[in-house]
């Protein structure tokens, strides 16, 4: 049977999370920092969204590239028809007619005195014309040999029309390397000339998930077995955070199994192991990983996630060690997986969105430990502090605080993060929560 003799040399010492934290981004940036050009890949416009720009974004074009017309009317000389009203409007001939796309306004002679040029929204402003006046308030002009239209209200000198570079001159900084691109950032970058953007290449991520009682999800659970929910819910989190996994591995606790996929594993930016690091006689993680002399167990002033190790492999790669029980290991990714894989991308901002709400319901939070607890926002009126101002949070776990009750995930949307002096939150306290998805 297998010793928990050296369980009893743990140094009980509680490391504040921002410092465990400091030490995962340090070694984490290290790498990012290192072989830049590896790290890069260029990526088309329609594949960008979800990516990580890799260098600044300038524009190549203006926007607008043109004058062009804001409104579907005429293109006129303002001092022409500055004195039309309805009573007495002011008949210009139209000698043009541009549609958006249509190259002619460029080539035109410019609008001469009496002049007007039917103008669609988005067509060019043909040289001469310095104010648009909307077809509303005109007759609509006429058809035949003699083209006129009737202006019965001049919009004020310079109306409706839109400025080259008045949205963005050539040479503007449109987005910064480290920027998430989505949907909006993707269509500027069109809009600025750009085709293709240089990205950073997804990390590739492995996930181990250790334990002897885990069975495959939906198959018929023996005696002692549960099922494997972490190494589902980490390779999603994992893909979340725009990575790729490249492998999802369950294994019993066996060194001998560590000990030979550590041999054979595909190559990746980062390794996330789940399970077996705490002081369990069958805690191979553990023993495997802390052999290395490369990985520190430390004891982190969190609850959950308290036993957490990060370190090296052989190889250099990044590895984490999450505990085992289920919102331990959401907790842990939050807390420290999820940052690091951020940067490993060059993000900037590597927190998720914090907001203040109040508590709808008390619940304990151990002293002098930061808490995390799951949290789901209640409707107004449900719960004791519906007549608390801005969003109410519960704890989303039916049993409060235990880290093992990972049914209570599926209700939550985010972490109340409850500061360290504090050992009870009482209903209508103000909690900061971090916002997920
Ligand atoms: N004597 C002590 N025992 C424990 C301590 C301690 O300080 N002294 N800490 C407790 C805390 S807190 C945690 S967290 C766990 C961490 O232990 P491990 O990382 O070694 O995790 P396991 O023992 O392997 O598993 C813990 C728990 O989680 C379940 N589990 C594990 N993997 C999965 C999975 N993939 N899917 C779903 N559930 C999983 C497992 O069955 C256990 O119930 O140690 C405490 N004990
Ligand atoms: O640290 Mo353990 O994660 O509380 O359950």
């Amino acid at each position: 049977m297998p010793s928990t003799r050296a369980a009893f040399h743990e140094t009980a010492t509680l490391i504040p999370v921002a410092q465990h934290l400091e030490r995962v981004l340090a070694a984490v940036r290290a790498d990012a920092g290192a072989q830049p050009a590896a790290r890069i890949e260029t990526v088309r416009l329609a594949d960008a969204a979800g990516r990580v720009l890799a260098a600044s974004v300038d524009a190549v074009v203006a926007s607008p590239p043109f004058d062009n017309s804001a409104m579907d009317g005429f293109a006129v000389r303002w001092a022409d028809v500055a004195s039309a009203t309805r009573e007495a409007p002011v008949a210009l001939r139209v000698v043009a007619d541009h549609a958006a796309g249509s190259p002619d306004a460029h080539d035109a002679p410019p609008l001469g005195q009496g002049e007007a040029a039917r103008i669609m929204t988005g067509a060019p402003v043909p040289a001469g014309a310095d104010t648009v006046v909307p077809v509303e308030r005109t007759d609509g002009g006429t058809t035949g040999p003699e083209h006129l239209v009737q202006v019965f209200d001049a919009p004020d000198l310079g109306r409706h029309i839109r400025r080259a570079g008045e949205d963005l001159e050539i040479g503007d900084r449109l987005l910064d390397a480290g920027t998430l691109l989505g949907p909006r950032q993707v269509a500027a970058a069109a809009t600025a000339g750009h085709g293709t953007l240089e990205v950073v290449r997804r990390p590739r991520v492995s996930v181990v998930a250790t334990g002897s009682e885990l069975t495959e999800p939906g198959e018929a659970l023996h005696p002692g077995r549960i099922p494997d929910s972490n190494s589902l819910l980490l390779a999603s989190l994992v893909r979340e955070a725009g990575c790729d996994v490249v492998e999802v591995v369950r294994m019993p606790d066996d060194e001998a199994r560590l000990l030979a996929w550590l041999a054979e594993r595909e190559p990746a930016d980062a390794v996330v192991f789940t399970g077996g690091v705490s002081v369990g006689a069958y805690d191979i993680v553990r023993r495997v990983l802390a052999g290395l002399g490369t990985v520190d167990f430390v004891r982190v002033a969190m609850q959950p996630g308290s036993p957490q190790a990060f370190g090296r492999l052989a190889d250099g790669t990044p590895v984490f060690g999450l505990p085992g029980n289920p919102v331990a290991v959401a907790v842990s990714f939050e807390v420290f997986v999820r940052p690091a894989l951020l940067a490993l991308q060059g993000r900037r901002d590597v927190q998720r969105r914090r907001v203040r709400a109040t508590a709808a319901l008390g619940w304990d939070s151990p002293a002098g430990r930061l808490q995390l607890m799951p949290v789901a926002f209640v409707e107004p009126g449900e719960g004791d502090g519906g007549d608390a101002e801005g969003d109410a949070v519960r704890p989303a776990t039916r049993g409060g605080t235990g880290s093992h009750l990972s049914g209570g995930l599926a209700a939550a949307s985010g972490f109340a993060i409850v500061p360290e002096h504090v050992s009870r939150v009482e209903a209508g306290d103000p909690v900061d929560v971090l916002v997920t998805p």
